[in-house]
């Protein structure tokens, strides 16, 4: 009996953005199933900032497709996207440097203490701080103070605090922009644990990398787009870095079909 197709978590197709004179994304395809880490490679240019813009309803696309459970979706801004479970952890992370871990995890989505005898919407740092401390436990992430602003701790702690985030509100993709890349080796690895403790959730994990090794240690299945399009796609444990850069510069002559 042959082996039933998964159902796409996320699917792209054909999507086409132009900036002006360029087309950064020339129908491009891309797919996300839930419970895996996809990474999204490319050399420089090649759209993949574009596309995860485009899937996370920061930009909107000129034309094509986009669905979620197999549903058509349109997002009109990311918070469209994030009322889908899709979050993002931008390379800026998108920190409040002078706030505490707490108080980041709920920016912009903060908890208000409610009832007849609280006419104003106050804070309910309490109720925010527990979810907290709960959100980074249960992802393994260690803060030394939770209370401490964001700006005091270290890279990796703020990477953390970022995926945690993301986590916290992300029930089906988190787009992640290069989460390491001003990272030392022991916060790498410990944001790449987190990535894999995340993927383990069943959310799909996208991993926008540069680093040919980290997406081949971490990623599930590894997606290339060059000058806009979808050109190959590969399974982490099949392929190689030869063949990845292969397929990103257009030097393969044999690229698996995507
Ligand atoms: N806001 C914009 N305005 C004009 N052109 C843009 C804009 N954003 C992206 N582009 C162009 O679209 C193309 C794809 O860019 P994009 O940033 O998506 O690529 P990328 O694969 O993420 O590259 P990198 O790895 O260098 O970040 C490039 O030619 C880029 O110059």
């Amino acid at each position: 009996m042959p082996i039933p197709e998964r159902e796409p978590l996320l699917a792209a197709r054909a999507v086409v953005k132009r900036f002006g004179q360029v087309q950064a994304l020339q129908g491009a395809d891309f797919t996300a199933y839930a419970g895996e880490v996809v990474a999204l490679i490319g050399d420089n240019g090649a759209g993949k900032s574009t596309l995860v813009n485009v899937l996370s309803g920061v930009v909107a696309p000129d034309g094509g497709e986009i669905t979620i459970d197999g549903v058509p979706v349109s997002f009109d801004g990311p918070m469209a996207a994030q009322r889908h479970g899709v979050e993002t952890v931008y390379q800026d992370l998108s920190l409040a440097p002078h706030l505490d871990a707490a108080a980041n995890l709920y920016l912009g989505r903060e908890l208000f203490r409610g009832g007849l005898l609280r006419p104003f919407h106050v804070l309910d740092r309490p109720a925010m701080r527990k979810a907290a401390v709960q959100a980074f436990a249960e992802l393994g992430v260690t803060l030394l103070d939770v209370d401490a602003p964001i700006g005091s701790l270290s890279g990796g702690q703020r990477q953390s605090v970022a995926v945690a985030r993301a986590v916290a509100f992300a029930d089906k993709v988190i787009f992640m922009d290069e989460p390491t890349a001003a990272l030392g080796v022991v916060q790498r690895g410990r944001v790449l644990d987190t990535v894999r403790r995340v993927r383990d959730r069943g959310v799909s994990v996208v991993l926008i990398s540069h680093n040919m090794p980290e997406v081949l240690s971490v990623a599930d299945r590894v997606e290339v787009l060059r000058l806009g399009r979808r050109v190959a796609s590969f399974t982490a444990a099949d392929t190689s870095i030869e063949e990845l850069v292969g397929a990103m510069t257009g030097s393969l002559d044999e690229q698996r079909s995507a």
